[in-house]
């Protein structure tokens, strides 16, 4: 049995304490949304008002030049690309996820459909339980090319090796599912899809900053994910996408807008790729917006990922059992895997009330969210949640399911 005692003891003894200093966090508040939306880093009050007074401001243009605002993405990407495991020149932040997604997915079929030996390959896999925007651009991309391509829905995450047959062009997944918090074994994964030739794209939109990744020694061959989570980017910012030096000379998308182009300023008429991760940009990037991922991105020049790893374990552990302890009478149901390998940052509980028991929460001052059906999300972000917080916030979940202190018809707001 844990007590707050040996909570506010963990607090005491553990070395990543000091970081939640790094970060502006209301009064009163529990944060456990770092899985939608990560705290602002207090850095980047600092950072946007020197991008929009002097760089903007003052240096007009001219900043395009100056102020490193034209290599921004790629300066960026390789700030990034250690805590995936990628490499220098390999990495690009730039647009949004289901962009990224879009031209991952279309050069894959394209490197496929351009090898002698898989060309005639037109299924794509992915679960149907991945995050809706996923499925949605494989959709997208399906119709608009109209060649005979399927898309494969995955009941079931152990329906992948009998789905791998030798129609497979690519088998696209989220590394950490959104709604259950449940991990792919990235490496295993990947060597299946590979053995039976079709190529992996990694969604990695509740991984980069939350879990170790390695896309390098996992040999992936495309990955995108998003800033706006647990790299503490902001509201919108934009997402990032990995093409491994292997594959960039190939690597060919149809969003070929000018910030692509090897010369974009030769103002050609005709378009040739930039030789490197550029061709997999499109246009003109939101440089106020993107300035302050550096502000979360530095944050993680003070940790390791080893160490951000065992304290999300240490925190989630931690919940589950409290929420087992002192709220096992209410119909919860844990719906993340307790296996650490196969849990991600975030754990998820459902319950029938699902959607009013998270508003209370949150009038209560603890912020998680909920999606369909029924699923209540705790997202733990060991940079800025401590152990106490924890405690309490369990401690305010029981009450609320003790005294029945949440409205079954609360009405929904357009964000659940
Ligand atoms: C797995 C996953 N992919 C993609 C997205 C979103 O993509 P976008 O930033 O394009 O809205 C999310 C969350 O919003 C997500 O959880
Ligand atoms: N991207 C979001 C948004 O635009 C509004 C509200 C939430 C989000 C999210 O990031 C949701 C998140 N991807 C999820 O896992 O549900």
């Amino acid at each position: 049995m844990t007590t707050q005692h040996d909570c506010l003891a963990l607090d005491a003894a553990d070395p990543l304490a000091a970081l939640r200093g790094q970060f502006s966090l209301p009064a009163g508040i529990t944060y456990l949304d770092g899985n939608s939306l990560g705290a602002r880093p207090k850095a980047a009050l600092r950072r946007a008002h020197d991008v929009l007074e002097a760089e903007w401001g003052d240096g007009l243009i001219c900043s395009w030049n100056t102020a490193g605002w034209y290599d921004l993405p790629s300066r960026l990407g390789d700030k990034l690309a250690p805590l995936v495991g990628a490499g220098k020149g390999e990495v690009v932040i730039t647009d949004s996820t289901s962009v990224n997604l879009f031209k991952a997915l279309a050069a894959a079929i394209k490197l496929q459909a351009n090898h002698p030996e898989r060309a005639q390959r037109r299924t794509i896999v992915t679960e149907r339980d991945s995050f809706p925007t996923d499925i949605y651009m494989a959709q997208g991309i399906i119709e608009w090319l109209d060649r005979g391509y399927t898309l494969q829905l995955l009941d079931s995450w152990d329906q992948l090796p009998a789905a791998l047959h030798d129609d497979v062009a690519v088998v696209m997944l989220t590394h950490v599912n959104y709604r259950t918090g449940r991990m792919f074994d990235m490496p295993a994964v990947t060597a299946q899809a590979h053995e039976a030739g079709a190529l992996m794209i990694w969604d990695l939109a509740h991984s980069a900053g939350a879990v170790e990744v390695d896309l390098r020694a996992a040999q992936a061959d495309f990955a995108v994910g998003c800033t706006y989570k647990y790299l503490n980017g902001g509201p919108g910012a934009p997402a990032f996408i990995w093409v491994p030096e292997r594959h960039q000379a190939d690597f060919s998308q149809p969003l070929s807008g000018w910030w692509a182009h090897r010369q974009p300023f030769a103002m050609q008429a005709s378009f040739v790729p930039a030789a490197g991760i550029r061709r997999a940009m499109c246009g003109t990037q939101p440089i106020a917006s993107l300035a302050l991922i550096e502000c979360g991105l530095d944050v993680f020049d003070l940790v390791t990922m080893a160490a951000l790893r065992r304290k999300s374990l240490a925190l989630s552990d931690l919940f589950i059992a409290l929420v087992e302890e002192h709220c096992g009478a209410h119909g919860l149901e844990l719906v993340t895997p307790l296996a650490h390998a196969e849990r991600g940052s975030h754990v998820s509980f459902s319950h029938r009330h699902g959607y009013a028991v998270m508003q209370s929460l949150i009038a209560h001052g603890v912020i998680g969210d909920y999606r369909e059906p029924h699923v209540m999300r705790f997202g733990f972000t060991p940079l800025y949640t401590s152990y106490s917080e924890v405690w309490g916030a369990v401690q305010t979940l029981k009450r609320i399911l003790d005294e029945g202190d949440y409205q079954i018809d609360a009405a929904r707001g357009a964000v659940t």
